[in-house]
């Protein structure tokens, strides 16, 4: 068993290929071999976690994730730790596992009770073993109410295998927990599921904890995983101190931020948009980074000319850049004015980040989407970063019904427009055609702050410039965004200027 961590890339599978993994381990291992490892892996778990537990009570469930809870409950009984089990199977409906694992807990004298324990309080452990892999249904009635005493509660909650309710396979919750009022942890079982990492899963989750229960060597061949979790298959680009001392800012690739638009007819300014992605470029390593704002007639209006606040920037008409050479980050507060050059950056940029209102236009343009898939027959590099709205947008369907799976969403528009697809959000998904998706393990809430996907959009600029693959380009980029956030100081606030000045090459 191990913590997952954010530096540990992990094979993701979905509930069909666990249960075919399950099946093909119970072929070679000894019936109940894996329950009663699950049950003892949990137990361990617990202990570890509230030691000086005075409660610790198990909400079993009907099928074999409340056998992994009754299991559990034998243990800790054994080890001296008082758990309370409340259990809402039908003993004759039991599948043989579970029921296997109730007459040992039974046998073993473990205390029964139907009604959850009151007073829990922060030294005390919470066992969901409601619901796993079998869900069928949002829980309701009982169940829902033990959920609701369990997540009200002081005490920190051990969800076993999948946190009750979560879809294992997306990430969805039909009814999101409230916000924790004590630590959450998450013991997944066999496999690592890749709905415990985007959408619901992190929040639902907390920390998750990984035990493959010994089956790997009992089984015959590798599933394919359905996902990646922080997968990095490429050497990250190397850091300046390995760049050669004869180097030059020619070397490192020219990025051109062409956006943030001045509207004098809608009287609105987008600047700081470009100016971030620029920034975000800037510090990642870029050579030399311009940024083209953009105007009603797509020409700058005189205001974007203003000084620009990193005096490294330069400023550049788009009639003066040369697109043929340089990397483009396209559509950062672009505004409309965007729709005008897009067909000609999309035509001739050999490396190009897509974002914010570059994918609006190319939603209301089955024409750009086919100049988008054009560029990789031609070898050109094209990453798009959409938030969940823009991809309804360029899917033809709602932000929630993206949000609900967020990897079939993301796995579609990559191979419609033939992209690498950074699917921004909790667990952003990053998707290439013809290969699992990644889910990027890094980042936390407080990247909800404007401006903070302008500076995603610059950094994988800079190391499209640099030289990258899209795809670990993009993986990289969201990983180091991601962990910047996550060891930002708890005192300071994140803004998204600031998040671009600690970015490094
Ligand atoms: N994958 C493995 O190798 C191992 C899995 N273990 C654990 O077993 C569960 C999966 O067990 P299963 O019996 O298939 O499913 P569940 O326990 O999740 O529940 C199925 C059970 O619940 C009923 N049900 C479904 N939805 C609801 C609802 N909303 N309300 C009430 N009842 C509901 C359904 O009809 C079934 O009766 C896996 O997650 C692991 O925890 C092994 O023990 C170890 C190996
Ligand atoms: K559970």
């Amino acid at each position: 068993m191990f913590r997952i961590t954010r530096q540990t890339p992990l094979p993701l599978h979905s509930v069909a290929a666990t249960r075919r993994m399950e099946h093909a381990a119970m072929q070679v291992l000894a019936a109940h071999t894996l329950m009663q490892r699950a049950g003892l892996a949990a137990a361990r778990l617990a202990l570890a976690l509230a030691p000086h537990a005075r409660v610790i009570w198990l909400a079993c469930g009907p099928g074999n994730n409340g056998g992994d809870g009754l299991e559990a409950a034998m243990h800790l009984h054994a080890w001296g730790m008082r758990p309370v089990v409340s259990w809402l199977g039908e003993e004759e409906r039991l599948p043989p596992d579970a029921r296997c694992s109730l007459q040992r807990a039974r046998a073993a004298g473990v205390l029964f009770t139907d009604e959850p324990p009151a007073g829990l309080s922060a030294q005390d452990l919470c066992v969901d073993a409601l619901l796993g892999i079998g869900a069928t249904r949002p829980p309701e009635g009982r169940m829902a109410g033990w959920l609701a005493h369990m997540h009200a509660s002081a005490a920190r909650v051990l969800a076993l295998d999948v946190p009750t309710g979560l879809n294992a396979d997306t990430g969805h919750m039909a009814q999101p927990l409230p916000a924790p009022r004590a630590e959450r942890h998450t013991l997944t079982l066999l496999t690592a599921k890749p709905g415990l990492f985007t959408a619901h899963g992190r929040d639902a989750c907390g920390t998750v904890w990984f035990d493959d229960l010994g089956a790997p060597a009992a089984l015959p061949a590798g599933e394919p995983p359905a996902a990646w979790l922080g997968a990095q298959p490429a050497a990250p680009v190397p850091p300046a101190a390995c760049r050669p001392h004869a180097s030059h800012k020619g070397c490192f690739g020219d990025v051109a931020v062409i956006g943030g638009e001045c509207s004098a007819a809608r009287g609105t300014a987008m600047t700081g948009a470009a100016w971030l992605a620029a920034s975000a470029a800037l510090h990642a390593g870029a050579g030399r980074v311009y940024v083209c704002p953009l105007a009603d007639a797509g020409e700058p209006a005189p205001a974007a000319w203003a000084a620009l606040p990193e005096p490294e920037l330069m400023l550049r008409r788009f009639s003066a850049l040369e697109l043929r050479a340089i990397t483009a980050v396209c559509g950062c507060g672009g505004g409309q004015a965007v729709q005008a050059v897009l067909p000609a950056v999309l035509r001739a940029c050999p490396r190009l980040v897509l974002d914010a209102d570059a994918i609006n236009a190319l939603a209301a343009s089955t024409a750009l989407q086919a100049a988008v898939r054009q560029r990789s027959a031609e070898g050109h590099a094209t990453v798009l970063t959409p938030h969940p709205l823009e991809a309804a947008r360029l899917l033809g369907s709602s932000a929630s019904a993206v949000q609900q799976d967020r990897l079939a969403a993301a796995r579609t528009l990559a191979a419609r427009l033939d992209a690498v697809v950074v699917l921004k959000g909790s667990g952003t998904v990053i998707a290439a055609p013809g290969q699992p998706p990644c889910i990027n393990p890094t980042g936390n809430a407080r990247l909800a702050t404007p401006g903070t996907g302008d500076v995603l959009a610059g950094l994988i600029g800079a190391r499209l410039a640099a030289g990258a693959h899209p795809w670990p380009a993009a993986c990289q980029a969201a990983w180091q965004h991601g962990a910047l956030a996550d060891d930002w100081p708890a005192l300071q606030s994140l803004t998204a200027g600031e998040l671009a000045r600690r970015l490094r090459p």
